[in-house]
């Protein structure tokens, strides 16, 4: 599977109650689009939401199903299925050195030496950043730190990624360079954000208010209801 694949994602009842407080309301739904936007004021349920796809946040309630692996039953399965990058990218960056983090995720699941430099080499390439191997994480920009996250996370061949506010804090040269990204990668995307304009030629777009889902529509129309709801 990996690049080009479809995504096949199934709710089913499934719903998030954090002690008495409800994080997202229970709700059914199929994700087969290859850009799905999902927006929302703060605290609205949008990563709750997106965390449940690849297991983060177990269901309180129903299930999600990721081409056909339970998120809960089959974790490790849908976790290989699911690339995921934080809404600060520098968290998940495990290694000092960009190369060796992005060698990180294949040394895990047991990559020979040779064939993990080749995979980390032309994942740099396929994204115009070789110069940023050999550079230290902690001193990269946010829109190189995006890039070295987006790296780490696709070298392992998800089927589906899934970007939390990925130009959240980027200058409009990165943001520009980060949505131009998104829109070459083969793979689908599930893009969380508050940057409208990231969205709005997505197939589909997912509005959440108060932990519910009020808009499944595509993205001029959701986004036209977000603006009424924000206003
Ligand atoms: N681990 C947790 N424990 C308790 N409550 C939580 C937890 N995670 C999220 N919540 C609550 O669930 C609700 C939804 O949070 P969530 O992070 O999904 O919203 P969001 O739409 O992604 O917000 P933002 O745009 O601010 O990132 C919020 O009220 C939040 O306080």
């Amino acid at each position: 599977m990996g690049r080009g694949s479809r995504l096949d994602i199934r709710f089913d009842n499934a719903g998030v109650d954090y002690g008495t407080r409800t994080a997202l309301f229970p709700l059914s739904l199929a994700l087969r689009e290859r850009r799905i936007g999902v927006i929302g004021l703060n605290g609205s349920g949008k990563t709750t939401f997106a965390r449940l796809i690849n297991g983060l946040v177990k269901p309180t309630t129903g299930r999600i199903v990721v081409d056909g692996f339970d998120t809960v039953g089959d974790a490790s399965e849908v976790l290989g299925k699911v690339g995921y990058i934080f809404q600060s990218p520098q968290n998940q960056i495990i290694l000092p050195i960009v190369r060796d983090d992005i060698a990180f995720g294949l040394k895990a699941r047991g990559y020979g030496k040779t064939q993990i430099e080749a995979a980390v080499e032309n994942i740099l390439d396929r994204f115009g950043v070789s110069h940023l191997g050999a550079r230290r994480a902690h001193e990269l920009s946010g829109g190189e730190l995006q890039m070295a996250a987006l790296c780490s996370v696709l070298v392992t061949g998800p089927d589906i990624l899934i970007l939390d506010e990925p130009t959240n804090q980027l200058d409009l040269k990165n943001r520009a360079l980060v949505q131009k990204t998104i829109a070459g990668l083969p793979e689908a995307v599930i893009v969380i954000s508050h940057d409208l304009p990231l969205v709005e030629d997505f197939d589909r777009v997912l509005l959440f208010d108060q932990g519910r889902l009020v808009a499944d529509a595509p993205a001029a129309e959701a986004i036209a209801l977000y603006k009424e709801l924000a206003g």
